[in-house]
């Protein structure tokens, strides 16, 4: 009774005519409005029921608007992007059919990656997740590919807090392995506002030494491969204890003994870049702030020569005591326009702590006793390495990696003269260098260095002989001043 009423009201309602025309001719912004403002709320609230996946874009960034990001705390998001990627391509690209490829920045292989609209699925924990390459779309300007990651909205959180930073690390570790390694050498003229590149030039680093060519004691150079994988994976117990995670090695050793051969081999084992200073091209601390400050993670920053470098070494041993010397560093690093021992200690230990990433820092001398105490105490340089003369278990390495043998019958006569001689390394390799590779060459090669050892320990014999000599005549020489200057008295 009463609905009918209504009814009968609302005939006599010019609006029951109109409303339906009204509705048909509307434009459809008017209709879209209508849908955003009354519907659209509880629809969603009604989505999860009938859709219950959810999606992420990671997008394809532009390459200039690093600025942006920095300045906000963000990573660009073309970095995040190619993270990604290097990560599908790792992870997932098995299991896609259709694929594509660029050639790798080393070598001769291929990175293969997504094609746009392909699909992989990728397991994490248990919970199957969809990855998607979206191409950007043709119809709108400026638009860009992304990775579309689609997963059940009950994962939401093992998505955010632990997929998501997952798929970043490994895909930042793959990115880092099929990089192209550098060698940085520091330029002159640098200036406190320079920018990176105008400090550092590089060029590619294929180094072919790893620690199998290196000759040196077998169980050193395993407990310095120790070192270095300690190191490289501590990034959470340098976290912990409050310190910069950086280490730093003292190489020393007579010329030719393997110094620089052992920085390329490090830096090949754990796959860093170089940064190679050169000291005396700077002038001031600021130079040498600046040169620190542009060097990026996962690098070894060398210094060759310490010794030789500017007036670096033992001054502050000579001038007095610790006291005098702690007055000096403060002198010196107040000082900007000079180069320092206090200003390079107090990079080596302050200014790292700022910085993210992992360093090692390498000192190389001849001379290893003259350095200051205080450039190399432990915590600064961490570990101290010798590196010797050849020993035969070392020789043993240069005889594989130059004649690729792992014996030979005069073997016996080369240890017995290593024992009474000194060689540096580089002399033997001198002398096992051969064009071919028969084995009159290499019966040569180990005359060649037979040679080389009797030559040198005819040389040792001499130089020992004259020094008994004159050992002699000294003490002649103060056994007769005592005895006159006992008759005189
Ligand atoms: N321990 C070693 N193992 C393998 N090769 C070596 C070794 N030491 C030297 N060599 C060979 O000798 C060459 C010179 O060695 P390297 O430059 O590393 O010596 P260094 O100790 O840095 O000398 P310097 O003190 O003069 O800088 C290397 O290119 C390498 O071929
Ligand atoms: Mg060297």
């Amino acid at each position: 009774m009463m609905g009918g009423g209504l009814l009968e009201h609302l005939r006599t309602s010019v609006w029951f005519y109109v409303a339906p025309v009204v509705a048909a001719c509307a434009p459809i912004g008017v209709l879209r409005t209508y849908f955003n403002q009354h519907l659209r709320r509880p629809l969603r609230r009604l989505l999860p029921f009938l859709d219950p996946f959810v999606t992420i874009d990671i997008t394809a960034g532009d390459s200039d608007d690093s600025y942006y990001y920095e300045s906000r705390g963000r990573a660009k998001s073309s970095d995040a992007y190619a993270e990604v990627l290097a990560y599908l391509s790792a992870a997932c690209s098995r299991g896609a059919r259709e694929l594509r490829a660029e050639g790798a920045a080393e070598g001769h292989g291929f990175v293969l990656s997504l094609r746009q609209g392909q699909e992989v699925a990728d397991e994490f924990q248990g919970v199957t997740m969809w990855w998607s390459a979206v191409a950007p779309d043709q119809q709108q300007q400026g638009a860009r590919g992304c990775c579309r990651l689609t997963f059940h909205e009950r994962h939401r959180k093992l998505v955010v807090d632990e997929y998501l930073p997952h798929v970043r690390c490994a895909g930042q570790e793959v990115t880092f392995l099929n990089r192209r390694r550098r060698l940085y050498s520091n330029k002159e003229g640098v200036s406190y506002y320079s920018s990176s590149r105008e400090v550092w030039s590089y060029i590619d680093f294929n180094h072919p030494t790893t620690f199998q060519t290196l000759a040196m004691d077998p169980a050193k150079k395993q407990m310095i491969m120790d070192d270095l994988n300690d190191f490289r994976n501590s990034k959470d117990y340098y976290r912990r204890i409050g310190k910069a995670w950086k280490r730093g090695y003292l190489l020393y050793g007579p010329p030719g003994t393997g110094k620089s051969t052992m920085i390329a081999a490090m830096a090949n084992y754990l796959n860093y870049d170089i940064y190679d200073i050169e000291l005396t091209t700077l002038s001031t601390n600021s130079d040498l702030r600046k040169l620190f400050i542009e060097t990026t993670g996962k690098s070894i920053i060398v210094i060759e020569d310490i010794d030789c470098s500017l007036d670096l070494t033992g001054n502050r041993a000579r001038k007095g005591g610790r006291r005098q010397a702690q007055a000096d560093d403060a002198h010196d690093y107040a000082d900007p326009n000079r180069l320092t021992l206090s200003g390079l200690l107090n990079f080596i230990d302050g200014l790292w702590s700022a910085h993210s990433g992992e360093r090692i820092i390498v000192f190389t001398t001849n001379y290893v006793g003259e350095l200051d105490p205080a450039l190399i105490r432990r915590g600064r340089m961490d570990m101290h390495i010798e590196m010797s003369y050849l020993k035969f278990e070392a020789l043993k390495t240069l005889a594989m990696n130059y004649l690729q043998m792992e014996t030979h019958p005069l073997f016996d006569t080369i240890k017995e003269l290593l024992d009474e001689v000194e060689i540096a390394p580089a002399d033997v390799a001198e002398c096992l260098m051969v064009s071919r590779r028969t084995d009159r060459d290499a019966q040569a090669c180990l005359d060649r260095l037979i040679g080389e050892l009797k030559m040198k320990k005819e040389e040792t014999k001499d130089i020992n002989n004259k020094k008994v000599r004159t050992n002699k005549h000294r003490k002649k020489a103060k056994t007769k001043a005592n005895a006159k200057r006992k008759a005189e008295a």
